[in-house]
């Protein structure tokens, strides 16, 4: 057994309905056996009635859950940055032929290690991720999150048109290769499946339908696409099943609308689409800064609340601009300061919340991860600015817990990420920090 001791921050409740959601446990500590959380409380108390767990002093940072991103691109990463065009534009010029190098494996496995510690590294202990069009790459994928022993629900992405020829399968081989994947890859370890039509633009109806086959013959696979991102992707879309009501509907009349479904995006919904959304109990996955880089539009979260549909967090690398989820909760609260009145003031509690419980929830995988409460895995990232930095010195003068919070979604980065746990197994350790030069 683990004793872990740090300034603890989780939010096991939902801020969005509970104000005092926010838990903080200024000299806490964690009880960890077995990668399970045994019990969570003061550091006083713990180490009383546990004086022969091993203590890991972690003072001088913060513990948080580790990070849920609900939204990520495994064969995008190479391509962050592509700044500039819109949705459809950008999918041409950038996107698309980067992943069409994905049936190389020695260019897939190596992508798949930048992706996976891409991850680690910024403290995302689970991820819903799009994989590649080619199920080999798939494969590589999943072996190397296993590998390094992060949590990731991803998927093939399958697509039948209007991409470019290498990216194109059938509904047939599209079914026999996720039954393929399902039977190799879903509940192996910490790894799960998620059927992934890339966009109703790309899956015509009878790749959908090959979609929901799986999904009916698969009780517990997840299921994600995109919806509603840019508004002359939705006229394709629009013209393209002239028997559809709307966006939403493309994916419901294949019955791929469940509490099993996450939607990223979702910036332009009717309130239909809401309505259906919130009755199906399906989660939109918001993509802050992809939203803001593609200049997709102004995420309607007061919306989406209002409708009771669940909302969690995405990075969606490489259309938004890394993998760092402090980021994403960042530019989430900026868009929604910038939105006025319509727009949903977000504090610190609802930050932490939409990073890490809230994509648990999500994936329904909130009785294993995504906050502190006992029984869970021990997921978790210590975040610990280095000395010298403006985030160790506003840290130093912070006032309240609430106000330490802020401030890392303010300035946290990469850099702060001292360690990350997934189910207590460390997946990732910074290296030495370079002394602090001294004034002679
Ligand atoms: N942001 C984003 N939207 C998409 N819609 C279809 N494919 C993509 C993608 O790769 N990124
Ligand atoms: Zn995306």
């Amino acid at each position: 057994m683990k004793l872990y001791r740090a300034q603890l921050m989780h939010t096991p409740a939902s801020p969005f309905v509970f104000p005092d959601a926010l838990q903080v446990l200024d000299d806490g500590a964690v009880l960890v056996g077995n990668g399970r959380i045994l019990a969570t409380g003061s550091y006083t108390e713990l180490r009383a009635a546990h004086p022969q767990a091993e203590g890991v002093d972690l003072r001088g940072g913060v513990l948080l859950p580790g990070f849920v991103d609900t939204h990520v691109h495994f064969p995008q990463v190479r391509i962050i940055g592509g700044l500039g065009l819109p949705l459809l534009d950008w999918l041409d010029t950038y996107t698309l032929p980067e992943e069409a190098r994905f049936g190389d494996p020695g260019h897939a496995a190596a992508v798949a290690r930048e992706f996976v510690s891409g991850l680690a590294s910024h403290g995302t202990t689970t991820a819903l991720v799009f994989g590649s069009h080619f199920a080999s790459a798939v494969d590589l994928l999943f072996r190397e999150a296993s590998r390094v022993g992060l949590r990731v629900v991803a998927g093939q992405v399958v697509s039948d048109r209007m991409l470019r020829p290498e990216l194109h399968t059938t509904p047939e081989r599209a079914y026999a290769e996720g039954r393929e994947l399902i039977g190799r890859w879903h509940g192996q370890g910490r790894n799960l499946y998620a059927v992934t039509p890339r966009f109703s633009l790309s899956a015509s109806e009878g790749m959908l339908d090959a979609c929901a086959a799986l999904m009916r013959e698969f009780g517990d696979v997840r299921f994600t696409s995109h919806i509603n991102e840019n508004r002359r992707e939705i006229e394709v879309v629009r013209d393209l099943f002239p028997g559809s009501r709307d966006y939403l509907d493309t994916y419901e009349r294949a019955g791929l609308v469940t509490r099993r479904s996450v939607l990223a995006h979702s910036v332009h919904p009717s309130d239909r689409e809401l309505g259906v959304m919130a009755e199906h109990r399906c989660t939109a996955a918001h993509c802050p800064c992809s939203n803001s880089a593609l200049g997709s539009g102004l995420f309607p979260l007061r919306r989406h609340l209002a409708a009771g549909v669940h909302v969690s967090l995405g990075t969606d690398v490489g259309g938004g601009t890394g993998f760092s989820m402090l980021k994403e909760g960042l530019q989430a609260y900026f868009m929604q300061q910038l939105m006025g009145e319509q727009g949903y003031s977000l504090t610190p509690a609802h930050l932490l919340y939409l990073a890490t419980r809230a994509g648990a929830e999500a994936l329904g995988l909130h009785g294993l991860t995504g906050d502190f409460s006992v029984g869970q895995a021990f997921d978790a990232v210590y975040l610990r600015p280095p000395e010298g930095s403006t985030l160790h010195t506003v840290l130093r003068h912070a006032e309240s817990a609430e106000r330490t919070l802020a401030a890392l979604f303010a300035l946290g980065t990469q850099a702060d990420v001292a360690q990350v746990w997934v189910q207590g197994d460390e997946v990732y350790a910074r290296g030495p920090q370079p002394t602090p030069e001294v004034a002679r």
